[in-house]
This record gives structure tokens, sequence and C-alpha cells, in this order.
């Protein structure tokens, strides 16, 4: 067991940011935690890396308590916060230099680990960090988390404010992490990147809703969902509101998902009913349930 997290929970004077969280992530995983702003995430990050202290609950990383072993944690693990914290007025070079001096090592002792990602940056390495891309300073940012040879790392939120192609990068470097033995436990507010992980957890006000695996936790969904468009989109939603028989109702991408309250649903009733509101280019068409799906129905 890489990370056990036994009944935590931590408010912040009036606000409860996590309320009883227990889990466990296996060595070597891919664990994601899963959920929209506020949730709940840098907190549980922020007492996982002995940055913050619970109000109750234990946990232990690496097989360290994050109370009593907090020194032993701090050598064992990389934490890549959501906000760049590296130091902006230093140059690519100086800061990896800097974050391996600080953890006793040096870059060549671990440059295997941090190879595939440094040679990336390498071309900047004389650039100061506060001048990197978005793209460039996350991948700092990974190279200073991992330079200390960690077992346990810790990105939170690390492809937030990313484009799509980096966002991409990055996930198959932390595959190839993983396949280095390292542990990960990484959030995300993006739904398509929990696919990507062994297990998610979904969180929402600081409460689990589920974990699983990604695919179990789409197999598990109670209801058959519908791809609804039409020519206008605003009426579209409008009228899928109104109808009297919906479950549930949001957009999704260029259609609309839909599901029904009733187990006898026929989607041509729904047609009629959408073409009597005006509107007109009606597609209903069976699709499978994603991720996202399964948050928005845990979550209602
Ligand atoms: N230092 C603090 N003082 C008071 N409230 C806080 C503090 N830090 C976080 N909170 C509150 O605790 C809750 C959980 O916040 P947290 O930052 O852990 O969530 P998150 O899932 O990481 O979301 P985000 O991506 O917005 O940071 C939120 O309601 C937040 O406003």
């Amino acid at each position: 067991m890489s990370i056990s997290i036994s009944h935590i929970s931590k408010s912040y004077k009036k606000v409860s940011a996590l309320k009883d969280i227990s889990f466990e992530v296996e060595a070597g995983e891919l664990f994601g935690l899963i959920g929209p702003d506020g949730a709940g995430k840098t907190t549980l990050f922020r007492i996982l890396t002995t940055l913050l202290i619970a109000n109750e609950g234990a946990a232990t990383v690496a097989g360290f308590d994050v109370v009593a072993d907090y020194k032993n944690i701090r050598k064992s693990v990389g934490y890549m916060p959501g906000k760049f914290s590296l130091y902006q007025d230093l140059t690519v070079a100086e800061n990896l230099n800097f974050f391996a001096t600080i953890f006793g090592t040096t870059v060549e002792e671990n440059y295997d680990l941090i190879k595939d990602i440094y040679v990336q940056i390498e071309p900047f390495k004389d650039r100061r960090a506060g001048k990197l891309s978005g793209g460039m300073k996350q991948k700092l940012a990974l190279c200073c988390a991992l330079i200390h040879k960690p077992k346990v790392l810790f990105l939170d939120e690390p492809t937030t404010g990313v484009d799509p192609v980096s966002r991409k990068e990055f996930w198959e470097m932390l595959k190839r992490l993983q396949l280095k033995g390292i542990t990960i436990l990484v959030s995300t507010p993006y739904m398509d990147e929990a696919a990507l992980c062994d297990r998610i957890a979904l969180i929402q006000d600081g409460k689990i809703l589920e974990i699983d695996t990604p695919e179990a936790i789409v197999r598990h969904y109670p209801k058959a969902i519908y791809n609804v468009k039409a020519n206008n989109m605003y009426q579209l939603i409008k009228s899928l509101n109104d109808y009297e028989h919906n479950h549930s109702v949001y957009p999704f991408g260029e259609y609309v998902h839909y599901t029904d309250s009733r187990t006898d649903f026929n989607p041509k009733e729904l047609f009629q009913y959408l073409e009597s509101n005006n509107l007109s280019a009606i597609e209903i068409e069976p699709t499978v349930a994603t991720i996202e799906d399964t948050f928005m129905e845990l979550a209602k």
C-alpha cells in the first residue's frame, strides 16, 4: 500500500473542506482524484504532503505517518502544486540544480528519471522560469518534483491551463513514470483525463462519491442516455428542462445528454414534443455514458 487515508476530515473555520475521506492507493498505481474547483483536492494533497494537518483521521504515505513521520515523507515524495511554485527569477537549469541540492542529490545522479522530459526543455535551460510557456513550466515543475527519485508523486491539477497537445504529452509522460515504479496521485477537473487512470475517486464538496476503475464507474451508470440535437441549442435545453419526464439534461459538446425518468421511454414521443416546441433538425440517438455523466448523476 503506497497511500492509505483513513477517516480524514479538515475544516477551515466554517468551511468543511474534507468530510471523512478514506481510500487507499496501491504501490505503482496511477490514481486520479477527479472533482470540480473547491471539491477539496488541494486540501487532501497538502495533508498527504505534510504541509497541513487534518482535524481528524490518519494517513500514511510510503509507509510513513503524515504527522509522526513527516520528515521521512518529505524525502520520499515529489509534489507538484497546482500553482507554479518554482523560482521565476532562476533559469531552468538553476531551478533544477537548486531542487537537487536541497534534496542532497545531483541532476546527474537521477538524470535517467527525468531525461525524457528534460530534453524537451533543455534548449531553454538558460531561460528564466518566469519566461517559459505554460507547457514548459509544467515540464520543469515535473522535473523538479522528480529530481530526488520519489516513491510517490503528487500532482495537483498539472494540466490546468495547458493546451490539449501538451496535456496529451503530459499523460504519456505519467504512464512512462508509472512504468518506472512510481506511485502517482494526480488531481484533475478534466473528466477525459480520468479515463487514463488505473482507478479514480470522484470527489465533490469534500466527500468521495465513488472509487473504482474508470471502466467500472461508467458501467455502473444507471440509465439509458441519449444524444439530442436540434437547430437551436438554447431552445433545445430549455424545452428539455421543461419536459415533465426528464431525469437529467445537460450540454455535452454539440449535443445535449438526456435521460428520461420513465423505464418505458420512447424517443419518438420526445421527438414530437420537441417538434411542437418549434424545434427542427432534431436528432435523438442512444449513446454511452462517460465519466462526466456518472459524475453529474452522483452529484445530483
Ligand atoms: N486557507 C483556506 N481558508 C479558508 N477556506 C479554504 C482555504 N483553503 C481552501 N478553502 C476552502 O476549502 C474548500 C476546498 O478547497 P480546495 O482548495 O481544497 O479545493 P480544490 O478541489 O483543490 O479546488 P481548487 O482547484 O479550486 O483549489 C473550498 O471551499 C475552499 O474555498
